[in-house]
This record gives C-alpha cells, structure tokens and sequence, in this order.
C-alpha cells in the first residue's frame, strides 16, 4: 500500500486501491488525536462531503470514529461545497472540519481533506502531525473498527442559509437582480450544485443550468473548470441569451469563468479585474496574495496604489494564511482559487462566480471590456501554463537538474533573479518570469510563464524545455 500523506491540498488516493474504509477510519481517527492534542476535541467537527461515489458513505464512517472517540459531529445532510464546510467551521465554533472529496481529479479518486479551527486549508506542520499520527496508529497495528456506539451525537447540518446571509455581506446582490443579468451556471456535476445557481435566482438574475445533477463520473470529463472541460458552457454563452457563464470544480472551491460571445476568462485575467474592482468600487484596502505562479499585474496594481503584496509558495493554504493573519484584500492564484477580505481564508467558487456577476452588473461591461480597461491602465501581461508529464524516475532526474538550474539567459533574455520558495522561479529582464516547479496533485511538472507578448511566453517555455531536457 501507498504511503499516506497530505499533498498539496489533503490526502487522495484511487478508490477501492488507497482510498479504502479501513484508511479513511485510519485518518480520522489520526484527526480526532491531533484535535485531542491542540484541546480543540471539546468543540467538535464538521464533515462534509462532494458528490463522488460513496463520498456520502465515507463521510459517515468519518463521523462515526470521531463520535465513537467523543468528538460531536455536525454531519452535513447532503452534498455540500468545501468553502461551505470551511464556513461551516466559523458557525459553529468547531474544532475543525473534514472534507471528503478529491476536487477535481479523475473519478476514479477520492480525497480527504482536513480543515483546522481557522477555516482555511490545513497548513503543513499541522498535516504533518496527522501524518505522524498515522505511521504511530499503523505501526502500533491498531484496528480502527467501527466503533459501534457514539459517546458524542452527530446532529445533521444545512449551512445554506447562513451562507447565503453571510455571501450577502461580501456582494452587492442587489446590484445582479436590478441590472436583471442573464447567466449559464455549470457546477460540473459537483458539490456546487444547488448553491451558485440558486443564490443567483434569489438575487433575481435570471439562470441556465447545466450539468446540476449527480454524475460521479463526470460526464466522461474532469470537474476542472478549464477552457478543454467547459464546452457546453462556452457554447450556451456563446448561443445566449446569458452574457456570462460561472463554473465551479468538483468542490466548488474553484472557479471558471466564460464571458459573453462565450470566451473562457482565464484566472490569471480576472484576478487584476477583481483586485481593481475591490480598490476602486468597494474600496477596500489591505495587502494582496499572490501565489509565485499566480500574475504579476497584481504586483503593478498592488505598487500603483500603495498596497503589500505577498507571494507565496503554490497552495491557496498559503494564500489564506494571509488573508487570516494579514488582513489582505484579495488572495488569489493562478489555478482558479480566490478569497476575499472579511470571508473565509479558504477558496470559494461560489464568491468568485457572485463577484463576477456583481461587476458585470455594476459596470455593464464584459469581462474582457473591463480587462482592457486594467491594461489600458497598468500595461499587458501574456501569461501561460504548460503541464509536462513525468515518470517517478524522470521526475527524480529534473529535481536535481532544477537544483543547479541557474541559466544566464532564457532565450535571449537576462535572468534578473532566481526565487525558489516553490520549484524554481527565473525573473527575466523585461518584466518576465517563468517557474518550474512538480505539481503536488499529480504526476506532472507545470511551467508557469509570463511576458510581454505570447510570442516571447512560448520562447521561454521551449527554452526550459530544451534546457532541462523535460
Ligand atoms: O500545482 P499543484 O501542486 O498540482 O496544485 C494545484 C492546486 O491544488 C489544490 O487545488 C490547491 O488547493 C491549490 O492551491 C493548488 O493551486
């Protein structure tokens, strides 16, 4: 069997192979000791769950080791999306909370995810002391039956419509129903499914929905909201009558975004979109998060109008850290996840998609409008993504060709800098960067790049791959 660990964002494994009953009871019963340890036990959990398969019955076997081990379970009562569970942590004062889904993976996963007292993503030394705890309860054999018999209750929750109060407080919903918008909403099968498209129709928009029923195989796709998997909406915007389209992923936690005519906005693009709404609409003020892969308009934003900006390493359990401890105004990262000020410091979707919605309504103007308005006003960015698959063993050879990976020059372009807070990151003379860097979800290595022109984006990327021989 596979080692257990926590990736990038929480514990996957294949169901029926890693992801068995007997493993999960196994990491719950590591979470109950954790939560016994930091004396968060006496405030109990939440535990949620997606619309995978048996993800309803993995959460049950979850709650029933932390009741059977005196730790009161608030169970939600149907699917629900993890920055809900997230919120769900804030309501009810819990100790934490457990997520059973694997996001956006391939259906065949499943995935533990853990979420500490602060309602964010589980930071590593904290993952890493549930991992110790697991290798003690499997070398010390401990069977963790069903416990048959709960010494605290499970009482079953719906934080729908504390949700919904709270997202109230962050959007101007009011300003969706007056301009009377029209958007498509695909949840991708998953876990957002009865959320965004309902809390659309409440604010008085009007609403297509596609893909809102339960599918554990995805519609033969990945719930990953990418412009590949995002085809039917693309085509309903394109078709209209909605000048937007919103998706979530497999949890909700991340966000895809189509405008009108049916153009696929990419993260990397709204983000400086939203940062500038923030500032000048809402006028919020406060530090800006940025993953090291994440666009460095936000930089030119955040300096133009006095604000911090935070890089971090990739995984928004970072980007939260700063959006809880430091105040920030926008954490957000090139992957689809954001948060903002005054909300949880977990990504959310369901946000992402209101926020967009709100400023097409108060604006009148597409996404795209907006954005040329932000490169109109701080200059253009080209930005891309290139995923290499690797073997274990070519995934070992690249690790120590990038340790000593220190170029002159990346075609034709001096390195200015070398960052390695994640992978290696080369600043480039120009304003431009690329990073290397192993994926933590899957078998892969991304190549993030951003330059003055798609041209020179592409001449880096081929540079690195001709350099490190990936
Ligand atoms: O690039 P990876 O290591 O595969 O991570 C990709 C993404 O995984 C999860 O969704 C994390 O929550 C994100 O913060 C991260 O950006």
């Amino acid at each position: 069997m596979r080692k257990i660990s926590f990736g990038t964002d929480g514990w996957r494994g294949i169901l029926a192979e890693d992801f068995t009953f007997d493993n999960v009871r196994l990491v719950a019963a590591a979470v109950a000791q954790y939560l016994a340890a930091r004396g968060l036990a006496e405030r109990g959990v939440v535990v949620g769950y997606d619309t995978r398969f048996l993800s309803e019955r993995f959460a049950a076997a979850v709650a029933e080791v932390l009741a059977g081990r005196g730790i009161s379970v608030f169970l939600t009562g149907r699917a629900t999306p993890t920055p809900v569970v997230a919120f769900a942590v804030k309501l009810y004062r819990a100790g934490g909370a457990v997520m059973l889904t694997a996001s956006h993976n391939p259906p065949e996963y499943n995935g533990f995810k853990f979420i500490p007292e602060y309602a964010g993503p589980a930071l590593p030394h904290i993952t890493g002391e549930i991992e110790a705890n697991i290798r003690k309860l499997q070398e010390a054999g401990a069977e963790i039956a069903p416990p048959g018999g709960e010494k605290a209750p499970v009482t079953t929750i719906d934080p729908y419509d504390a949700y919904a109060c709270h997202l109230a407080t962050l959007v101007d919903m009011g300003a969706i129903g007056r301009a009377g918008l029209k958007v498509a909403v695909d949840p991708m099968y998953g876990a957002g499914t009865g959320y965004l498209e309902e809390l659309l129709k409440q604010a008085g928009a009007s609403v297509e929905v596609l893909h809102n029923h339960r599918d554990p195989l995805f519609g033969g796709t990945l719930p990953e909201p990418t412009a590949k998997s995002l085809g039917g909406l693309r085509e309903a915007v394109a078709k209209g009558p909605a000048q937007l389209g919103l998706a979530l992923d497999g949890d909700a936690d991340r966000f895809g975004l189509v405008d009108s005519g049916g153009d696929f906005v990419t993260p990397n693009q709204f983000l400086p979109v939203l940062l500038y709404h923030l500032i000048t609409v809402k006028g919020l003020r406060g530090p800006v998060a940025r993953t090291v892969a994440t666009t460095h308009l936000l930089d030119r934003m955040a300096e133009r109008h006095g604000l911090r900006l935070v890089e971090t390493p990739v995984g928004f359990k970072y980007v939260g850290q700063c959006l809880a401890e430091e105040g920030a105004v926008l954490g957000g990262e090139e992957s689809g996840g954001l948060s903002v000020k005054g909300h949880v410091p977990e990504k959310d979707g369901i946000l992402a998609g209101l926020l967009a919605a709100e400023m097409a309504a108060v604006h009148g103007k597409s996404l795209k409008e907006l954005l040329e308005q932000v490169y109109r006003e701080y200059g253009r960015l080209y930005s891309e993504r290139l995923d290499v698959h690797t073997s274990p063993a070519e995934k070992e050879r690249v690790l120590e060709v990038l340790k000593g990976f220190e170029p002159e020059a990346l075609a034709g372009r001096k390195v200015t800098g070398r960052v390695t807070k994640d992978g290696v990151k080369l600043l480039l003379e120009g304003d431009a960067w690329v990073l290397i860097r192993p994926s933590g979800t899957e078998p892969l290595f991304r190549i993030y790049a951003e330059a003055g022109s798609a041209g020179e984006v592409k001449a880096v990327q081929a540079d690195v791959l001709r350099q490190t021989g990936l």
